[in-house]
């Protein structure tokens, strides 16, 4: 049992406690790079730091928001005016949480298909992160449906490293999100998204377990089952919300801590609109909290308005509070056109 057994308990249910869920602002520089560029914003170092300050100093964030995840640069930033990130996040009552992998790369011999590194030196990574302050990380795999795609070489090795990871999060201090996303992109169903998440995710918590790594000091991030994006036959919220249930009742063991989902590039409103249902209809029949851990669909419309503009800050903060409060909703099951209108009226 890891010394910190008591602690990472109490971190885990902290993030997920009710009509609460974690903000995932750890884009690598890359990806931040790419929102800004679609955007015309300049893909600055300066830029990234006043983004992420505009998304921690929005006020009331933490009614609806546990805690948020930051990447490397960003957990050694600070404000404008000199405070650390790290100290903005705890004096509100929220907790620091950090990515650890270094990516998902090409997987040898396998065409299209990724791993995700970092575990080389992760033991030490960790214990400076505990010490600036972190709480809880993030390892985000990646999982591509294709023609023979994902091979079992590419599910078992991504397994593998996420269990390891949590392992040592856990020995560490810091409690493991473990994600592993099967991605949207393709023209597949809904049916086949469920086989391919209900083979991760059988993987997945085989390693968890043969690793050692405790259920009740861990939350699960994982993809909704949905059909690929370019599907002729999108299925209906419901349907969604079905499927995504029932894949998770049979794969997810009763004592993890909860669980809490990635967006994966739905729309905010459909984001919120699935998670929504999930928690109405079946919040009685799941053993761990649902809630979400969402990036672009809490911060596209915020990020949108701001693009780089410091006269805009302000009502790009709204903008990503609304989205905070809509997705809090939803992860009580009381999100609706009413709830989702309100901005309208700030
Ligand atoms: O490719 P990167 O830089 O690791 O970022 C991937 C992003 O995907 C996420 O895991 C999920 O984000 P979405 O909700 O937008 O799908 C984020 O936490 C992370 O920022």
């Amino acid at each position: 049992m890891s010394t910190y057994a008591q602690e990472l308990k109490a971190t885990a249910k902290a993030l997920v406690a009710a009509g609460k869920g974690i903000l995932a602002i750890d884009e690598s520089n890359g990806t931040c790079n790419k929102r800004f560029a679609q955007l015309s914003i300049p893909t600055t170092e300066e830029n990234r730091r006043a983004y992420r300050e505009l998304i921690l100093t929005t006020p009331q964030l933490s009614t609806y928001i546990s805690g948020p995840i930051l990447f490397d640069e960003t957990i050694r930033q600070s404000t404008r005016n000199g405070k650390s990130f790290v100290q903005v996040i705890t004096e509100v009552g929220m907790l620091p949480g950090i990515k650890v992998d270094t990516g998902a790369k090409d997987l040898a011999a396998h065409r299209d298909e990724k791993v995700t590194e970092g575990l080389d030196g992760l033991r030490e990574r960790i214990a400076e992160y505990y010490s600036m302050g972190a709480r809880f990380a993030k390892w985000r795999a990646v999982i591509t449906i294709g023609d023979g795609i994902p091979s079992q070489a590419c599910i078992s090795v991504n397994a593998q490293a996420l269990a390891r990871y949590a392992a040592l999060c856990q020995e560490g201090g810091l409690v493991p999100i473990v994600e592993p996303e099967v991605l949207i992109d393709g023209d597949h169903t809904l049916e086949r998204c469920y086989q391919v998440t209900d083979r991760t995710l059988h993987a997945v918590f085989g390693q968890l377990y043969a690793q050692g790594v405790a259920f009740d000091q861990m939350i699960l991030k994982p993809s909704m089952v949905v059909a690929g994006k370019e599907c002729p036959q999108q299925p209906s919220v419901d349907e969604v919300a079905e499927a995504t249930i029932n894949c998770l009742r049979k794969n997810v063991p009763a004592p993890v801590a909860g669980v809490a989902f990635l967006s994966g590039g739905q729309s905010a409103e459909r984001s919120a609109a699935h998670l929504n249902i999930m928690n109405a209809r079946y919040a009685g029949i799941c053993p761990w909290p649902v809630t979400f851990s969402y990036a672009r669909a809490i911060q596209q419309p915020a990020l949108e308005h701001w693009r780089g503009e410091s006269q805009r800050v302000s009502e790009a903060q709204q903008r990503l509070l609304h989205r905070a409060k809509c997705n809090s909703a939803a992860s009580l099951g009381e999100y609706s056109p009413e709830v989702e209108r309100e901005l309208a009226l700030v």
